[in-house]
């Protein structure tokens, strides 16, 4: 493969001078500064280029993901087109729905039968929401929105989504996603999303609704102050200091790591100290409750996944080693919880600070710590499950965002290049500043065209809980929602060009775009009362991040690289139900289902099953703001470099299935 040369400078002078031009070298032991670097116009990257991406320019060249997506969107309009997910219903059964429904309580509920056994929705008058019924065949083996996203260009900004007893309406439109989630917010609670994190989030704030929500949130909004924020900053430089040092030793060893756990685990230690003061420090190493933290997400992620929850099931739920293992990871992560709540409340007594508005303990700028100064009247288990909730919020997707980040940059090396630019002016080899962030315009561009195009989660959820009209149409109590923000983002009528990584779409001089002044068309963090209460400190985590890494490494696709697997898994398809119940499924219960000798009658409904399963195993994968879209890896390779400095390449080398 042809090695790639980008020049800011004459690269000759510099090589000759000391120290070498070249800032990948080991990072001074324990320090926290960088190699110095050398003048700016002296600074020379090399590139490789990647076997398996063009990297023109603009487009990055053929994408396999991108071209698998296509492959499907042709698949599924030709599919859309031929009728096959229409469901027209007998025309007689609105007016008489509609009459029915005028006859009191008992009409009212025959008419809401009838209009569900003819394939309608909640709503029983006036205009009917365009539907989208049939086989799940054509939204299976594929992530959730990539179908979603071919059927709103049919359907448009509002439709219903039938999965057979099931249905759930998927808004598009900018004006009714604001509807939804902010003028009318009241009508709307998290409904399936709360049902789901219940397990691991109890009544925290992202699951939370009605009252407990607006008491929580009250007490948490105010601990992100402004000081508080600027105060992360220099937490985020110094854990991002530590992977990259984490990444020179295995550069220098000639290892490869794989990044997104990394991002992980950098966004861990970073969520941790910044929510109650804890240093898990799993960037250097695994210890008990990192561990206890992982088996309860993934757990967590399980139990919402499975279609049979057999942690209910009687003795078995007793006895199951599984279970054993995460009732042990949930009652560590308890006491470490209450340990540090006790730890908190006693420096909180012995402390000498007024509380106010900008109150903020120098050694423990906590959230935590901010929530008992200010003598939030809370019980242990209310305050665990915001920690709890702040922990798994602020973690992976920031971590997914990162990764998503590095991956366009992988296939973007003008962006890349401009981005180094920046880091380079603005930056230097210090740790950033407050004032440093606010400078590196270009990058936080960079984190905000990523977001439009792989936002965490790429749906939100609600359910209505009072009847509403949508879009000209009426809906009725009870109706799941999904407000895709992966649509809103890449909706053609809105963005140009809009599958393509354009941070120059924002102008440098322009506001930080938001959801107001996109009008609702760009929500990466929500909006409405219940945004997300971390954006500030998410945009600033990731520019710092972004910023550091980039001004040591060059990203860039494996030559050897195999192709990025296409957004497929294999995993539910129809024609393979045998295999896919032994290759998805860990549940001994699901696993009898995989029995080769099982009569017609009993395949369908296993099939059935496993449909379900996986679509709440997507379902989940939106809800549970973790690996959205597939794990990318990154890997870390060392390049002997033509003056001889140990240049350090950070390569994509695949995505893998979820
Ligand atoms: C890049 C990283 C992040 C992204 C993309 C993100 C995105 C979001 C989104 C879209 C929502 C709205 C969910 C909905 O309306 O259903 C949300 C809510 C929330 N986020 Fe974030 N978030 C990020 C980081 C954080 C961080 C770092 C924290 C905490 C320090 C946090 C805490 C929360 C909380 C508590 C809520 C629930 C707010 C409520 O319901 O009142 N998030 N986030």
């Amino acid at each position: 493969m042809a090695t790639t040369t980008t020049t800011t400078g004459n690269l000759s002078s510099t090589a000759a001078a000391a120290p070498p031009p070249c800032r990948f070298l080991g990072s001074g032991q324990g320090q926290l500064r960088l190699p110095p670097p050398p003048p700016a116009a002296g600074r020379r990257r090399l590139l490789l280029r990647c076997s398996s991406s063009g990297g023109n320019g603009k487009g990055g060249g053929s994408d396999p993901v991108l071209e698998e997506q296509r492959r499907r969107q042709a698949e599924l309009a030709a599919r859309i087109a031929s009728g096959e997910f229409t469901a027209q219903g007998p025309a007689w059964v609105a007016p008489l729905a509609a009459s029915l429904a005028k006859l009191g309580p008992p009409g009212e509920l025959a008419s809401a039968l009838l209009t569900k056994l003819a394939g309608g929705g909640a709503a029983s008058r006036g205009p009917e929401i365009p539907q989208a019924v049939g086989s799940l065949r054509a939204v299976s083996g594929q992530a959730f929105f990539i179908p979603l996203y071919d059927l709103f260009l049919i359907y448009g900004g509002i439709f219903r989504l039938n999965f057979g007893p099931k249905s759930f309406l998927i808004v598009s439109d900018p004006a009714i996603a604001k509807h939804i989630l902010r003028d009318n917010s009241k009508a709307y609670s998290k409904g399936i999303l709360a049902e789901i994190l219940e397990f691991v989030m109890g009544t925290g704030l992202i699951p939370a609704d009605g009252e407990i929500w607006r008491v929580r949130r009250r007490a948490i909004v105010p601990a992100m102050h402004q000081k508080y924020v600027t105060a992360m900053i220099g937490l985020f430089g110094e854990a991002s200091d530590r992977l990259c040092k984490k990444l020179d030793k295995a550069a220098s060893d000639g290892e490869d790591v794989e990044m997104e756990s990394l991002f992980s685990r950098l966004t861990l230690d970073v969520i941790g100290k910044a929510v109650f003061n804890y240093d898990f420090d799993s960037l250097s190493y695994d210890n008990g409750i990192v561990e206890a933290v992982y088996v309860t997400l993934r757990e967590a992620e399980m139990r919402s996944t499975s279609p049979i929850p057999t942690w209910e099931i009687p003795i078995w739920k007793d006895i199951s080693p599984r279970q054993k293992k995460v009732n042990e990871a949930l009652a560590l992560i308890n006491k470490t919880l209450d340990e540090l709540i006790a730890t908190c409340k006693r420096l909180v007594e012995e402390e000498d600070l007024q509380f106010h508005e900008e109150y903020m303990n120098e050694q423990d700028p906590s959230i935590l710590h901010f929530l008992l100064a200010s003598g939030d009247d809370v019980s242990s288990k209310q305050l665990r499950d915001d920690l709890m909730t702040m922990l798994i919020a602020g973690h992976e997707t920031s971590a997914a965002v990162l990764t998503w980040t590095f991956y366009l940059l992988s296939k973007y090396p003008n962006v890349m290049a401009k981005l180094q630019d920046e880091v380079d002016t603005v930056l230097g080899d210090r740790l950033p500043t407050i004032e440093d962030v606010k400078k590196l315009k270009y990058t936080t561009r960079v984190i905000n065209e990523s977001l439009r195009l792989y936002p965490q989660p790429p749906v939100l959820i609600r359910r209505s809980i009072e009847e509403d009209m949508l879009g000209g149409y009426p809906i009725g109590r009870g109706e799941d929602i999904f407000i895709s923000v992966w649509n809103l983002h890449r909706c053609p009528k809105h963005w140009d060009d809009a599958d393509v990584f354009n941070p120059e779409r924002w102008p440098l001089d322009g506001p930080n775009p938001n959801e107001i002044n996109q009008n609702f068309s760009y929500l990466p963090f929500g909006g409405g009362p219940r945004k997300c209460v971390g954006d500030m400190f998410a945009t600033f985590e990731t520019v710092v991040a972004t910023a550091m890494l980039v001004r040591r490494f060059d990203f860039q696709m494996a030559p050897a690289a195999p192709p990025i697997e296409a957004w497929t898994t294999a995993r539910l398809n129809l024609q393979q139900g045998f295999q896919l119940a032994k290759n998805v499924s860990t549940d001994p219960v699901v696993d009898a289902w995989s029995d080769a000798t099982m009569g017609e009658k009993t395949c369908i409904l296993r099939e059935m099953i496993l449909l379900i399963d996986c679509f709440f195993r997507d379902l989940f994968q939106f809800i549970f703001l973790r690996n959205n879209y597939k794990h990318i890896d990154l890997y870390i390779r060392t390049h002997a470099h033509p003056y001889k400095c140990n240049h350090t390449h950070i390569l994509l080398l695949r995505a893998s299935a979820l």
